[in-house]
């Protein structure tokens, strides 16, 4: 069925911009949480002139942004309903999809003998590391070690990942391609059902020297039917920016757009907010989680905060009457929290209706608020 007229829905996901500890944040060891607030201590004030008139201040108490009166968008903040804090579990559910069964990690142990030795045989390289690291720290102690063997460097993390490092330039990124789809097989079997394996290349010949590349690529489980399959079979447009893609596996989406970066990513929906599409333009900004969050730095985090905003009065005037905006996270990465993982923390919700009043909006509600209001936007209606 074809809509009748054309209506433009943009919802950004900058990934990990966390707005506190969740009410349940003790279950997962992250109470005392603040993405936003600890980055905006830890750098004396953050300058986000566009996000404070869209009301960021009157949700969060965050130095250097104030509440306004009148603020341009409806603000809440969300609390995530399903059982973890990663990036499929956050962007599934604003989809509609809970995830009432945790996926399965292997945090404490790393991989079970039996799926090392069947990812070795079938792929033809020694493996090294499997463990639960930082992926920059683990790059570095054994980078020197897999350039010398073109032994696999596998690793974990609190999250349902099997993550598989290797130098594009002499292991091979077509190569660590092949490998991560065989391990994305092996690991379909119900006890090594990982969330998503991700080929980790990098680049550099000694230690200190490695750098990963934006060539990263996840291969997620395929998600349930959700709100992007059914905008998709409405005939709508469903444009991906960013890693969204791979977080649903390709799934519901028309047209796909890989970014090297997270401004990268904002200049790309700034394009695409030129053009005239009927559907969801929708945007995942991953250097926010990856760059920053997960190597606990906040200044890199505040810099990249402010690159966004300065980004987002950009796109701000290409929003018109009938298009909506909408800013979200996926979960919270506190830079200054102990250790390299997520945090189960509340996301900001920031809806932008230009001409439409904006106000606090009482919290409480879980990430799906988002697909369903996209559901009645296009298809109830
Ligand atoms: O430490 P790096 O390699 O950035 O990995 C992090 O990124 C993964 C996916 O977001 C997380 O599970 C965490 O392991
Ligand atoms: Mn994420
Ligand atoms: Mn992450």
């Amino acid at each position: 069925m074809e809509p009748s007229r054309s209506q433009r829905a943009f919802l950004i996901v900058i990934d990990s911009v966390g707005a506190g500890a969740a009410s349940d944040a003790a279950a997962y060891g992250d109470e005392g949480a603040d993405t936003l607030g600890h980055t905006a201590q830890a750098v004396g004030g953050l300058h986000l002139p566009n996000l404070e008139k869209l009301g960021l201040g009157n949700i969060h108490k965050l130095e250097g942004v104030k509440p306004v009166t009148g603020p341009l968008a409806q603000v809440t903040k969300l609390n995530e309903k399903s059982v973890g804090k990663d990036t499929m579990t956050g962007h599934w559910e604003m989809m509609g999809v809970y995830t009432t069964e945790p996926f399965i990690t292997f945090t404490d142990t790393g991989f079970p003998a039996a799926l090392i030795k069947e990812l070795e045989e079938k792929t033809g390289h020694p493996v090294i590391g499997n463990v639960a690291a930082s992926g920059t720290e683990i790059m570095n102690e054994l980078g020197e070690e897999h350039l010398k063997t073109e032994a696999m460097i596998v690793y974990t993390s609190a999250d349902s990942v099997l993550q598989i490092l290797a130098n594009e330039e002499t292991f091979g990124l077509e190569e660590l391609y092949r490998c991560c789809e065989i391990a994305r097989e092996i690991t379909m079997k119900p006890e090594w059902r990982v969330g998503r394996v991700i080929a980790r290349p990098f680049i550099g010949k000694k230690k200190g020297e490695f750098v990963r590349t934006a060539n990263r690529h996840d291969y997620a489980l395929r998600p349930p039917r959700n709100v992007l399959d059914e905008l998709k079979d409405h005939g709508l447009d469903v444009i991906a920016i960013g890693k969204i893609n791979d977080i649903f596996d390709g799934q519901g989406i028309t047209r796909a757009v890989h970014s090297a970066s997270s401004v990268q990513g904002m200049e790309q929906t700034i394009v695409v907010a030129g053009e005239a599409f009927n559907g969801l333009c929708f945007v995942n900004l991953v250097d926010f989680d990856a760059k920053w969050g997960h190597r606990r730095n906040p200044v890199g985090y505040a810099k990249e905060l402010e690159a966004f905003d300065q980004k987002l009065g950009e796109l701000m005037p290409l929003i018109k009457p009938g298009d909506v905006l909408m800013i979200t996270a996926d979960h919270g990465n506190d830079p200054t929290f102990e250790g390299t993982d997520h945090t189960r923390e509340k996301v900001p919700f920031l809806k932008y209706l230009p001409g439409e009043e904006g106000g606090v909006v009482p919290e409480g509600s879980g990430f799906s608020v988002i697909g369903e209001y996209l559901r009645r936007l296009f298809i109830e209606e």
